[in-house]
């Protein structure tokens, strides 16, 4: 649905992106995740026919994002990253102006109602008077309820409490349930990872890797606090091939990536007095792409 190819980029300053290339299936989700001024919102742009490219292709549905752009905004619904409203109006009046702009204005209503309700925003407030997670919802609201084909989203969760946060993975999985196509960009790795399939690192305008989040987690580690009963034991251990980091006492951290069983057998020359296994770090198998 989504096809990027060798797309390239250069502002004048010399940022930008370079030789990008991608491509999202219909009906699954793309993660573009790097650090700040990496080229997440710059392929953004591209794809919604906001900057023509300097060379290289970007097309929705077959469609060319520069020369169709008209007919690929048909297709989309766009979150931008840095919202801008009529501060003036309520909320629902901002709703009803963007359904009055649309054809099928009367289902637009109907998601509208549900969207509001699933993010529990509250409709009659006046922009001007909301907080920055408030316009984000009525940002995602106005998004979701024109029920795009194709949806594009930058930085979508930016200033939403965790509660929300959560809403909006439950939203976003079950518009990939209706066959929707998601490309969103992030910061927040929980939340590719609980609905992307795939995720691509962005760095000084490269894309470094594209994983799937299924390779991701085969490469994570594992990480386990364990403390043996005496300093004979430690010494075993630090002898042992596994990557060990010392704490105090006769503790130390253990991280193993894939199978546990130079672990078992380590372990099986000790004697153990605690044994604890750290929360799940796939986090940061990931974080490593950002150094
Ligand atoms: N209009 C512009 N003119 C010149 N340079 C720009 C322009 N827009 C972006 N850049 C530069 O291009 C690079 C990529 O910026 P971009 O906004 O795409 O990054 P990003 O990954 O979205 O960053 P962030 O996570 O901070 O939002 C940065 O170095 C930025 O300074």
């Amino acid at each position: 649905m989504i096809e990027v190819k060798e797309l390239s980029k250069l502002y004048r300053e010399g940022q930008g992106i370079k030789k990008i290339s991608f491509d999202v299936d219909q009906g699954k989700a793309f993660g573009f995740l790097g650090p700040n001024g990496a080229g997440k919102t710059t392929t953004i742009r591209l794809l919604m026919g906001f900057l023509k490219p300097d060379s290289g292709q970007v097309t929705i549905n077959g469609l060319d994002c520069w020369e169709q752009k008209t007919e690929v905004k048909k297709l989309v619904s766009y979150l931008p990253g840095e919202l801008h409203f009529v501060e003036s109006l309520t909320a629902l009046e901002f709703l009803s102006l963007i359904a009055g702009m649309h054809r099928n204005r009367f289902q637009i209503k109907k998601n509208q109602k549900y969207f509001i309700n699933a993010l529990d925003l509250d409709s009659k407030i006046l922009i001007r008077k909301m907080s920055k997670g408030m316009k984000q919802k009525l940002g995602i609201i106005a998004a979701l309820m024109l029920d795009a084909k194709v949806l594009i989203f930058d930085e979508p969760t930016s200033g939403l409490d965790p509660l929300m946060q959560r809403v909006f993975i439950d939203l976003i999985l079950e518009e990939k349930k209706r066959g929707k196509t998601i490309f969103m960009s992030s910061h927040q790795f929980p939340e590719i990872e609980r609905t992307c399939e795939h995720v691509g690192i962005i760095k000084e305008g490269k894309l470094l890797a594209i994983k799937s989040i299924w390779q991701l987690r085969e490469a994570e580690y594992q990480t386990f606090q364990i403390e043996v009963e005496s300093d004979e034991d430690l010494e075993l251990l630090k002898e042992s091939q596994l990557n060990l980091i010392p704490l105090q006492g006769r503790s130390c951290i253990i991280r193993v990536a894939g199978e546990l069983d130079s672990l078992w057998m380590a372990l099986g020359q000790v004697h153990v007095v605690r044994f604890k296994q750290h929360s799940l770090e796939l986090e940061e198998a990931f974080l490593d792409f950002y150094k």
